[in-house]
């Protein structure tokens, strides 16, 4: 089996992806944020309280002819940006892309933080980490993938994520159109459970190329790439007027200032994000300041290659044993 679906932007910064999914039977249709960096399959729902709900479509397991309660079973899950939600479970037919997963674990909230009920076009997330971050309890829920792998044609599945644009996930195959040249594969470890792995180094602009094993995580529901501090500062030194503000929570500078390009590595291969990913939004619409998409990672414990590098690529989340990422030019 194969599978393709939307990545569409849900506002005009790119600040996360969704993608049209159905659930149910008859099936009831939703859009998902689809995120390799957790492992929780979850919707706003009909057990979501109202004053929570902001225009979001939700998931009723009880309109669902196929739907099962996962009796006993509970969620409860903290994103890095301190975002959260929590809830029941069930399992019902779930879709992406004409792929399906019968009895997959549907995870229903009962309850969600603040920046999810403002966020009215996300209704929930598809987790495609690996399935030991996943937080239900007493007993853990595969992924999407996890449940679709035996029938895949191929053990992986792709992520053509665009700037400002509608880009793609496929399931099951690499399709040769949405690339150019070779694919660079890189080993992945799987503990604790996200597609962790290394670069081989970076470069600013047409500086030189400074090798480095830089080990962090491939994170489609992250939006921004968080660096050490040591590459950020080295990047932002470039940009006229550019300062970490304690105010904005990292680095801004006028809009105006010209941004150079940010190149990273894996294994012998170079991939080039534009300068303008890197200029991400004014820190208000009116404003002359705009913030980063390049930002440090000393608060996080952890370095993130988010949205703003991922879709700079075409990147393949190989699960064949062991786990490997690849990466390639478009
Ligand atoms: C739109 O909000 C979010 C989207 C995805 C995640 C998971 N990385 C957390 C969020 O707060």
């Amino acid at each position: 089996d194969t599978g393709s679906a939307a990545a569409i932007p849900i506002n005009e910064v790119d600040i996360a992806y969704v993608t049209p999914v159905t659930i149910g039977t008859p099936p009831q249709t939703l859009m998902l944020d689809l995120d390799t960096g957790s492992s929780d399959l979850w919707v706003f729902s009909s057990l979501t309280p109202s004053n929570q709900v902001r225009g979001q479509e939700i998931y009723s397991p009880t309109k669902s002819s196929t739907s099962k309660l996962l009796s006993g079973h509970t969620w409860s899950i903290r994103y890095g940006d301190g975002s959260g939600s929590r809830g029941t479970v069930y399992t019902d037919n779930f879709t992406i892309g004409g792929l399906e997963v019968k009895s997959q674990a549907v995870q229903a909230a009962l309850e969600v933080s603040s920046s999810f009920t403002q966020e009215q076009s996300l209704d929930g997330l598809v987790g495609l980490g690996f399935s030991a971050l996943n937080t239900v309890r007493p007993s853990s829920q595969l992924t999407f993938f996890d449940n679709a792998r035996p029938n895949l044609d191929e053990e992986v599945f792709t992520a053509d994520l665009k700037y400002h644009a509608t880009g793609s996930y496929d399931f099951g195959f690499i399709d040769s159109k949405k690339y150019a040249g070779n694919i660079t594969y890189t080993a992945v470890q799987q503990s604790p459970g996200y597609w962790t792995h290394s670069l081989s180094g970076y470069s600013v602009g047409s500086g030189a190329f400074q090798a480095s094993q830089i080990s962090g995580i491939s994170d489609t529901g992250t939006t921004l790439v968080y660096l050490p501090t040591a590459i950020v500062t080295a990047y932002y030194r470039q940009v006229q007027g550019a300062q970490n503000s304690q105010y904005y929570g990292g680095y801004v500078f006028p809009c105006s200032s010209t941004l150079p390009t940010f190149t990273f590595g894996i294994e012998g291969a170079r991939f080039t994000i534009p300068a303008s990913y890197i200029n991400y939004t004014r820190i208000s619409p009116t404003s002359t300041t705009c913030y980063g998409g390049l930002q440090s990672s000393s608060g996080l414990g952890i370095n993130i290659f988010g949205d703003v590098a991922l879709k700079a690529a075409f990147v393949v989340f190989s699960g064949t044993n062991p786990p490997r990422i690849g990466f390639a030019i478009k």
